[in-house]
């Protein structure tokens, strides 16, 4: 055993077996002094199980293969002593809900506190490990650039901490409105509004020019547009403000993530799909790069490349185009040109670069505190069937069958130990339009398998409001691809799910009936656990990023692996086609 740690980097390490492969989990400096006095070698294989689970994480080390196969006969020893419970809680998978958009009104106020603490209670009482909030730039810094009031927000943490729940917080630096379920609007400030007034390419913009003012375009992150500052400074300032603002919250482990609002929704992607602008399910969406600073770095590179005069496309059609109405989509289309390539290339680099910086100074601001980052994807399923992938390339995902558009993501993340939350997770193919080839069960396939293959952790949630069993059912799977291991950990694991949303309508008692067995499934059929580290979720002070990588080594990830294997059905059912009846049948009494 001493010599396998020494192989790996000379210092006692939690020994894991994850996705078929082997880590070495290091611990965190002060930890490593302290086993480094005990005496790597001195140490027994049980004794060494007990000092990993009572230590915490800091990072995680490939092990060689060379050795895996002797750790994991050591791993497979020790797991044998643990309780059946024990071994269960390996297959935890914690469940948060989504808050209201509008918990906290566009006043800044907390409303209807009493309402909220009663349904936090009931969600507690279900089992409910946690909930998630969007953190509105436009209610926060509203009255004016760094004037920032937190007192709201503080009120709701106080209240979810008081009903004993988690918090995860999104950093959400887009408007609410204009998107699916949006029920109310929050813009971005106003005094960013008003700079938008005479510069207008601030804004996202498609071919014909409309702006979209749901977030600022990637064209301006680095420019001093804003009384001095850039886009990414804003958002820096704000994510550091917040933490020196909720460091009470940070420090006692209560904020476990922070999703860092990357794009329109909260998530990374340009906004192709607006549907205030028309856009209707499942149409192709637009390309959003035609404000005057994304065309002009888009012809900067043309040039420096030697090709002065490739333009942004105009032959990509519009809104709700199919793919093989549009010159650009369509067979043999642009996209398969040299051209179009080094647009869809430039396009999507865009996308990761800009995750890239904003998750920096995301892991500056919260360096040192025990909290996960995390950044939200799409799930664009619609043509991801068809050769051309077309909404997904208009989003940003540059993704084709010999080319993964997603675990270039998943590795930029890796650098900032952050989690991929993906969307779409209760979608099944069966239930969506053929014509529009939608493939939401291989597309889920695809990214949480890129996640796991750059060895990060991967969450999830649903994207449209579901209460019935098979909704519940396929998010099981996922949550648990190979289903539980009775043994321990299984095979494949989501580090967490976060159901879409807190409403009237969930907390009807049928739905909500249907809802706690979910949860208690999710949990493995045990129960609630308010000790993360009992089912391995050991959340250390956050490390300082790793070093930048070039757009090369994050492009290496564009080589299309194998996902990995998916069983047809869930074992941890919340109930089938007779239970869904019998629903049916107790709603008609209602
Ligand atoms: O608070 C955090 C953030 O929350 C919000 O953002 C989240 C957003 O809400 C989520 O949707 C999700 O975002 C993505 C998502 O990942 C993407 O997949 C995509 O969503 C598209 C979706 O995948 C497509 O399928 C399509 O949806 C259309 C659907 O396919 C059509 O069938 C139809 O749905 C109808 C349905 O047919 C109809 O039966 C009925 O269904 C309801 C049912 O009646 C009721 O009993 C109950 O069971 O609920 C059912 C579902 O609501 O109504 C449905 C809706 O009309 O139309 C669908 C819409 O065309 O298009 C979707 C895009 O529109 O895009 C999403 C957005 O990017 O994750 C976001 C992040 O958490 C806020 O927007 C953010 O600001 C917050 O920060």
């Amino acid at each position: 055993m001493a010599s396998i740690l020494q192989s790996t980097q000379g210092a006692i390490g939690k020994i894991l077996w994850l996705h078929h492969e082997h880590f070495h989990w290091e611990m965190p400096p002060s930890n490593r002094a302290k086993g480094a006095r005990g005496g790597a070698r001195q140490l027994k294989r049980q004794e060494l199980l007990k000092h990993a689970l009572a230590s915490s994480v800091s990072r995680i080390v490939r092990i060689p293969q060379a050795v895996a196969s002797e750790i994991s006969a050591t791993e497979q020893e020790a797991q044998t002593s643990l309780t059946c419970n024990e071994k269960m809680m390996a297959n935890y998978v914690p469940v948060y809900v989504m808050l209201p958009l509008g918990v906290v009104t566009v006043d800044n106020v907390l409303e209807d506190k009493d309402r909220l603490e009663k349904q936090l209670k009931e969600l507690r009482a279900a089992g409910v490990d946690g909930v998630m909030t969007d953190v509105w730039w436009g209610i926060i810094e509203s009255q004016g650039p760094k004037q920032y009031d937190w007192s709201a927000y503080r009120s709701l943490f106080q209240l979810v901490r008081e009903c004993g729940l988690k918090l995860q917080a999104i950093m959400s630096f887009h408007q609410c409105g204009g998107n699916i379920g949006d029920v109310v609007n929050i813009p971005l400030p106003q005094w960013v509004l008003d700079i938008g007034e005479s510069d207008p390419d601030i804004f996202f913009t498609n071919r014909t020019g409309n702006r979209n003012m749901e977030y600022l375009s990637l064209g301006v992150d680095n420019r001093r547009l804003f009384y001095g500052r850039t886009a990414v400074e804003i958002y820096s300032d704000c994510m550091q403000n917040f933490r020196e603002n909720m460091s009470d919250f940070l420090e006692d482990g209560f904020i476990i993530d922070i999703e860092v609002g990357l794009g329109p929704a909260g998530e990374l992607r340009y906004p192709s799909y607006p549907r205030n602008q028309g856009w209707v399910f499942p149409g192709i969406g637009e390309f959003q790069c035609y404000d005057k600073y994304l065309k002009a770095e888009f012809k900067e590179v043309a040039t420096s490349e030697g090709h002065p005069e490739w333009e942004v496309p105009d032959n990509a059609g519009t809104y709700n185009d199919t793919p093989e109405s549009t010159e650009f989509f369509g067979s043999n289309g642009t996209y398969l040109t040299e051209k179009g390539k080094f647009f869809l290339t430039w396009y999507s680099n865009k996308l990761l670069s800009h995750g890239d910086q904003i998750l920096d100074e995301a892991n500056k601001a919260f360096m040192g505190c025990k909290v996960k980052l995390a950044a939200k994807v799409s799930g664009i399923h619609w043509w991801y069937k068809a050769d051309n992938h077309a909404a997904e390339f208009t989003a940003g995902y540059y993704n084709l069958k010999d080319r993964d558009g997603y675990r270039p993501i998943a590795r930029m993340l890796s650098r900032h130990y952050g989690i991929l939350n993906f969307t779409c997770l209760e979608m099944r193919d069966s239930e969506q339009s053929a014509d529009a080839k939608c493939g939401p069960q291989e597309l889920v396939q695809q990214v949480l398998s890129a996640g796991w293959r750059e060895n990060i952790d991967v969450a999830g949630e649903n994207a449209l409001s579901r209460y019935d069993r098979d909704g519940y059912n396929q998010i099981l799977l996922n949550a648990r691809p190979n289903g539980v291991n009775k043994e321990g950990r299984p095979k494949l694991r989501m580090y967490g799910v976060t159901y879409l949303r807190l409403s009237d309508d969930l907390m009807q008692k049928t739905n909500f009936n249907i809802f706690k067995t979910f949860v208690k499934k999710m949990h493995a059929d045990q129960d609630y656990c308010p000790d993360q580290g009992k089912y391995n979720h050991h959340i250390g002070p956050l490390e300082r990023s790793k070093p930048e990588m070039t757009i090369e080594d994050l492009l290496e990830a564009t080589e299309p692996m194998e996902p990995f294997p998916w069983d047809k059905e869930t074992d941890m059912s919340v109930g089938g086609a007779l239970a869904n009846l019998i629903d049916k049948i107790f709603s008609m009494f209602k």
